[in-house]
């Protein structure tokens, strides 16, 4: 360009110099050249064409436009001090309640993977199903962490950010045995939240579609799948009273069954959602089914096959029967305690569990267990929650380890005696060390032999926690849809970015500008011309 500049159009104006000026300050000189004819012959010696009043103004105008061309530029893209929003739900799950806070930019609601989770608190203390014989407590176990997210959302947020409280499986149990008790706990736990800065939104138990297809949303959501468009992860999240599949199939359009279809129009596109809640199908509610599975045989004593040798305590039958997953499974004159021992055999411990599934009624073309429509797998499956916990303990996240190496590994795990284990893990809680051996068996029969994952498909599946530092969940998909985060329709999008769009302008602007000098060439040389002849 400098080049052209010097070739060109400084040959026009002769006057101005003897010898071209360095390329630097040819840009300034043009507006000099262009305002200041040649000055008759007579004047050339003694007066300086830098010093015409026209020469000088238009110089500064010149200056000034690209100084503020150069401004606005720069502040156009220089990033903003970004202003956040929040939004806060607690997960009242049947084993315990968690809250966490999420973040996203005050400006772009609309762009997906934007909201993050910024912090996240565990409820000291059980579920709050748990609190159905003290309700005001279960209000008071959540005031720890209501008071931790005061400190997490900036003050000026507090009376915008809307709380929620969704309730699963335990409270869905609670809800069955006594609707009233389920009432009480919804009474104190409101009255709590209501003392809260935030601005409240309600507390209700999700249905287990919900909790399936917001877990689903969640998954797909922190991947950026539905923004892009691209093929969707299925979700499977293991609660401690039920466990939920939800997972997109080409094979599934809602016909069959209609009532696992969930649809969605997210970004433009149509979801076709398959899912299904099993609710007593949670860890907990199905080492219960299986007990009282197990104790039907012999009421005073059950070795279990699932538990480490070694292992032998003494059980409540009134603790085990208390859920209505099994109270109706009740024996016939049972006596108030049975001792419970272990054998610490993986193949008799998934004969066990498979006795707690009914594999064989189905009125539909295929389904899962306990006569429930399922379509055929298809596509990634995130595993979450208890699947997470349990897979990692026992290290058998990594999915490329072959199924029978898995089974073998679980096998060398279970047969440990319980006295060895206590001693290897002695920061575990003893609660959840008693219980992995069947957990990780109940895991692996609930997948291939209850949702059909095979010795291949079974690598599809990932073990998750966190997806980009979120908890996968259902929390923040039941968020997002009750803000209206995503839209149904893709978000227009300018072309282009705006620094493109800022280069492009300034570009296009020069170039005018260099073609106007050159329109007006001829008619400079002839007024150079005359100037000479005077
Ligand atoms: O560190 C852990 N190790 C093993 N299991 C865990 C750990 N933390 C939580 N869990 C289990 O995860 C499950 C969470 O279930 P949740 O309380 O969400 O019930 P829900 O979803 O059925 O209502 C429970 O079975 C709980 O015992
Ligand atoms: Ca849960």
């Amino acid at each position: 360009m400098q080049d052209l500049l010097t070739r060109f159009l400084f040959p026009m104006c002769p006057h101005l110099s003897l010898s071209p000026p360095p390329p630097a300050t040819l840009w300034l000189l043009l507006p000099v050249c262009l305002s200041v004819g040649p000055p008759p012959l007579s004047e050339m010696k003694e007066k300086n064409p830098w010093h015409s009043p026209v020469a000088i103004i238009i110089t500064v105008i010149g200056v000034i436009v690209i100084v503020a061309l150069v401004i606005v530029a720069v502040l156009q893209n220089r990033p903003l001090a970004q202003k956040y929003k929040y939004g806060i739900v607690l997960d009242a799950g049947s084993s315990h309640t968690a809250l966490y806070i999420y973040e996203w930019p005050a400006e772009k609601d609309n762009n997906t993977g934007r909201v993050e989770q910024k912090h996240s608190c565990k409820v000291i203390g059980p579920g709050i199903s748990s609190y159905a014989s003290a309700p005001q407590k279960a209000g008071e176990s959540l005031k720890a962490c209501m008071k931790e997210a005061e400190q997490w959302v900036p003050v000026k947020r507090h009376p915008e950010t809307p709380l929620y409280l969704g309730a699963t499986a335990g409270m869905r149990l609670l809800n069955i045995e006594n609707s009233a008790a389920s009432d009480k706990v919804f009474e104190a736990v409101g009255e709590a939240l209501q003392k809260s800065p935030f601005s409240y939104q309600g507390a209700r138990i999700l249905s287990g579609q919900e909790e399936g297809a917001f877990g689903w949303v969640t998954v797909n959501y922190l991947d950026d799948r539905l923004s892009q468009g691209l093929e969707t992860t299925g979700a499977l999240d293991l609660g401690g009273a039920s466990t939920q599949i939800s997972f997109v199939s080409d094979q599934y359009d809602g016909s069959e069954s209609p009532s696992n279809a969930v649809n969605f129009r997210l970004y433009g596109n149509d979801y076709e959602l398959y899912t299904h809640s099993f609710l007593c199908y949670g860890k907990d509610q199905a080492q219960r089914l299986k007990l009282a599975h197990q104790t039907q045989s012999g009421p005073n004593a059950v070795e279990d096959p699932c538990q480490h040798p070694g292992y032998n305590t003494t059980k409540k039958y009134s603790v085990l029967y208390d859920s209505p997953c099994v109270s109706n499974r009740k024996p016939q004159g049972a006596p108030a305690t049975f001792l419970h021992t272990g054998t610490g055999n993986v193949k008799q411990c998934q004969d066990v569990v498979k006795n707690i599934f009914n594999f064989t009624d189905c009125k539909y073309s295929q389904c899962s267990f306990n006569g429930v429509y399922q379509p055929s797998l298809q596509g990634p499956f995130g595993a979450f929650s208890a699947y997470y916990f349990v897979t990692s303990f026992l290290n058998l996240t990594d999915t490329s380890v072959p199924l029978e190496d898995v089974r073998k590994k679980l096998e060398r795990y279970c047969a440990t005696s319980w006295s060895q284990i206590v001693q290897e893990h002695p920061g575990v809680k003893e609660k959840y060390l008693a219980e992995y051996c069947f957990s990780g068996t109940y895991i692996l029969t609930l997948l291939t032999e209850g949702y059909n994952f095979t010795s291949e498909s079974y690598s599809n599946i990932n073990f998750i926690k966190k997806i980009k530092g979120s908890d996968a969940g259902w929390t923040l998909g039941y968020m997002l849809n009750l803000t209206n985060m995503i839209p149904a329709e893709a978000p227009d999008s300018p072309p282009l970015p705006h620094a493109g769009y800022v280069s492009i302008v300034s570009i296009c602007a020069v170039v005018i500008f260099i073609l106007l000098l050159f329109s007006l060439r001829p008619l400079w040389a002839r007024h150079c011309k005359k100037q000479q002849i005077v």
